[in-house]
């Protein structure tokens, strides 16, 4: 087969390589001003692709959510750029599942789950079907009717990542997911995240505490003090733009 007549693929060509779905460049984000400003991340420059299944850790405050954040493009960096090539409509494409509570103290579960696929214009039984079917696959579709305050810490978590899941995301990113689970459900959360991510051709980027979320997933970064640290790890010459 010539290159001239390789197959489509979501993010081009097969026998080019593939999208790139976030790239920050040499970004910084600095919260606050003057003496007490805060340097949560300082000159990272990495490339998010297609495919890619990575763990971010760190000690607590070397500046993983935030990374997440501007990844995500939730928040914007004070120095550098961030950019999603590949992306056509980031507010459908990212999936961000928080650290916190995230979900709508009104809604039950199931509303929860199918608000962003209404609000991206799906019709109600479509939102439905998909918002249960992803309660069913982290297990918690009996928890549909409940509201946000009759769910323990752990089962809202799996409602937020099942509403992330929902929505179908071409970059997933998730903020310690497991945080509030026990082993066998964080252990389910990461198989429907890692299984939902390789059906959909999705990036899948963790940041966690957790040894074991982090081998679960194919590379490790890690943070500290704000950059990035590891340089033993096969990423860092994509991470550092010296690969294409
Ligand atoms: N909104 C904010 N205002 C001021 N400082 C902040 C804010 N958010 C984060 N920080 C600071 O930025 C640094 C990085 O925080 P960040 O939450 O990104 O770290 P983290 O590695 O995700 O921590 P954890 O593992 O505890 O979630 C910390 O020093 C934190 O106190």
């Amino acid at each position: 087969m010539t290159g001239d007549t390789a197959p489509a693929t979501r993010f081009g060509r097969a026998d080019r390589e593939p999208g790139i779905l976030a790239e920050c460049r040499d970004v910084a984000r600095t919260y606050g001003k003057g003496p007490t400003a805060v340097v949560a991340v300082h000159g990272i420059t990495c490339r998010i692709r297609p495919g890619l299944r990575l763990a971010v850790t760190g000690p607590s405050g070397s500046g993983k959510s935030t990374l997440l954040h501007l990844i995500a493009g939730i928040d914007r960096p004070t120095a550098g750029t961030v950019e999603w090539p590949d992306l056509h409509h980031r507010a459908t494409e990212v999936g961000v599942v928080f650290q916190g509570p995230s979900l709508l103290p009104a809604l039950d579960a199931t509303e929860n789950v199918a608000l962003p696929l209404l609000l991206a214009g799906e019709p109600e039984d479509e939102a439905f079907r998909r918002a249960r079917s992803a309660l069913g696959r982290l297990a918690i579709d009996d928890l549909g009717g409940k509201l946000p305050d009759e769910l323990s810490g752990g089962q809202a978590q799996r409602v937020a990542v099942a509403r992330v899941l929902a929505a179908r995301p071409l970059l997933i990113v998730a903020d310690e997911p497991t945080g509030q689970l026990d082993h066998e459900s964080a252990e389910r959360v990461m198989t429907v995240l890692a299984a939902t991510a390789d059906e959909l051709g999705a990036a899948l980027v963790v940041a966690t505490h957790d040894p074991f979320v982090a081998a679960r997933l194919g590379q490790e970064w890690t943070m500290r003090d704000g950059r990035l640290h590891g340089a033993a790890d096969p990423g860092l010459a994509e991470r550092n733009g010296e690969t294409r």
